[in-house]
């Protein structure tokens, strides 16, 4: 092992690219960071450009090796995550996306996702593909895409099209259109993937009218897919060599590595996984089986609680009512409201996620007094990060009967300290917060490594992801209890007027 050489990591996230440049000891060595333009072309949908993403991460790439100051050489692989679920269809010839991507968070594909539902497709595909029926996943985003964009259903079944996540994407253009592949973490969050099988499911595809030759190639999340081509990477060619989408490389990057190791990501979402071992175990009550990682032909599967949003909760503070002009800003306003004063945020913005699965369902307030301010307004918002949390932990430890003993945490949002202090509380359980905040990329530099031999092994690598600060509850189990039971009000009430109005009778 050469002490001189690095991995860099893609991060390409919700709203932001980042590249990483990590040393042998897991050390970040340097960062750039690109925002990139988010669309929102009609209520509820959410789309990106995907050349701006692509524009974005090529930037970064370049960006960070002069940083970092290192010859490019000496970068001995590229690790990419992603944002998952976003779907792109694009020209194989021409490289050109045929419309914007679609992101995980929009809902134009909710009426798809009910006609599946209402069909009684729900239990097959949950048992295929360990998923809930969902606008959130891929399947019913390029069933859209097909349908919508005039002749693409024709060109795909000529093979024309490609179609993939971000990961996808952007390995396509750094090798130049070689190679379309994707990892099985990825693949797992399409719902077109039969997590047993291990292959695209015929029978889902056929349900969609997706023909089979737009799909990638599955591989291992620890492999090397290609190599960065042309002048992508300083005319180097750089072996790809790990991708996982981001909550599985947090996973990883948290070295999760055992069975009942289990983090939480604050991101634009909240993201809690857990390892469940080589066997994939069904929820009965709304988490998602998923794939944490393929090494060495070894599956390893977790399950998943999705909270959709979180970090966006705070930007819709920021830039929808404009209390502050940084997230980071956040923490003091709330800090100056000793309590929420029984006001509680519902920010389903998007629908519900983990447990609830009511993609219908919109955002509420409750509990608003002529005395409401901004920083209390604030600070309810903030809890409502926490209260989705505990959401899923308890759906989690309830399912599992694993005791949590303690909740590792990462992501842009965890370093928001009333945040994780008020976590710490409402689930009564200690949070522990990663010492390297960007643990999504280290796990996609960690799959990169041990893919071409720069790091030796899992306990190698349980060396190098450190514990940073800790949070340990404040507050007593009766009044998280009695707090927790006004967030629970708080959603039914909030479902409930989501219902047709005829349907509101019962009230
Ligand atoms: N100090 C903070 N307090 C609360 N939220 C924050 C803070 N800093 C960043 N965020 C939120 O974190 C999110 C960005 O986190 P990041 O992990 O980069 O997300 P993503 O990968 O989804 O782009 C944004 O939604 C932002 O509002
Ligand atoms: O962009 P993030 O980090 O919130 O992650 C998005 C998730 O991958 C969506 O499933």
């Amino acid at each position: 092992m050469d002490n001189q050489q690095y991995v860099l990591a893609l991060d390409q996230g919700t709203t932001s690219s980042r590249a990483i440049i990590f040393d042998h000891a897991g050390q970040v060595v340097a960062i750039a960071q690109e925002e990139f333009p988010q669309y929102f072309p009609q209520s509820g949908w959410v789309e990106h450009d995907a050349n701006e993403i692509w524009d974005s991460v090529q930037k970064v790439l370049n960006e960070v090796v002069i940083k970092a100051q290192i010859p490019p050489y000496k970068v001995r692989a590229i690790g990419i995550t992603n944002q998952r679920e976003t779907t792109v269809i694009w020209d194989k010839q021409t490289g050109q996306p045929i419309h914007r991507a679609i992101v995980w968070q929009s809902k134009q594909t909710s009426a798809i996702a009910q006609a599946l539902i209402d069909q009684g497709y729900q239990a097959l595909i949950h048992q295929k593909t360990g998923l809930i029926i969902d606008s959130y996943f891929s399947a019913t985003k390029i069933k859209w895409l097909l349908d919508q964009v005039p002749g693409a259903r024709e060109r795909a079944k000529r093979g024309e099209l490609l179609f993939g996540t971000i990961d996808t994407w952007l390995l396509w253009n750094l090798t130049n259109g070689k190679v379309h592949a994707t990892d099985v973490s990825n693949a797992s969050r399409t719902m077109l993937y039969n997590i047993h099988t291990r292959d695209w499911d015929d029978e889902i595809l056929s349900l969609l009218d997706i023909p089979r030759s737009l799909l990638p190639t599955v591989e291992d999340s620890s492999h090397i897919f290609g190599y960065t081509a042309d002048y992508h990477f300083y005319g180097i060619q750089v072996p790809i060599a790990g991708i996982a989408g981001d909550q599985q490389a947090a996973l990883f990057g948290q070295a999760g590595f055992h069975e009942g190791d289990v983090k939480n990501t604050y991101g634009t979402g909240a993201f809690t996984v857990m390892n469940t071992g080589t066997t994939p175990t069904l929820s009965k009550n709304g988490l998602l089986t998923t794939i944490a990682y393929g090494l060495n032909g070894e599956i390893t599967y977790a399950l998943e609680g999705s909270v959709f949003v979180a970090g966006s909760a705070i930007q819709w503070i920021r830039d929808g009512l404009g209390f502050f002009a940084d997230a980071k800003e956040s923490e003091a306003l709330a800090k100056q409201a000793p309590s929420a004063n029984g006001i509680y945020v519902v920010p389903a913005f998007t629908g519900l996620g983990a447990p609830y699965w009511d993609q219908n369902v919109r955002g509420a307030m409750f509990g608003l007094t002529r005395g409401t301010n901004r920083a209390q307004i604030t600070r309810a918002t903030i809890e409502a990060i926490a209260f989705q949390t505990r959401d899923v932990v308890d759906t989690m430890v309830q399912e599992t009967q694993l005791p949590l003993q303690k909740l590792a945490v990462d992501g842009g949002a965890s370093r928001n300290n009333l945040l994780l202090q008020f976590q710490a509380d409402i689930l009564q359980t200690p949070i522990v917060r990663a010492a390297v905040e960007e643990t999504t990329a280290l796990g996609a530099a960690f799959l990169a490594g041990l893919a071409v031999g720069y790091w030796d092994d899992l306990a190698q690598l349980a060396q190098l992801s450190h514990a940073g600060q800790q949070y340990t509850p404040q507050q007593s189990a009766a009044w998280a209890s009695h707090v927790y039971a006004g967030w629970q009000q708080a959603i039914r009430a909030t479902q409930l007027f989501s219902q047709p109005v005829g349907e509101l009778d019962e009230l």
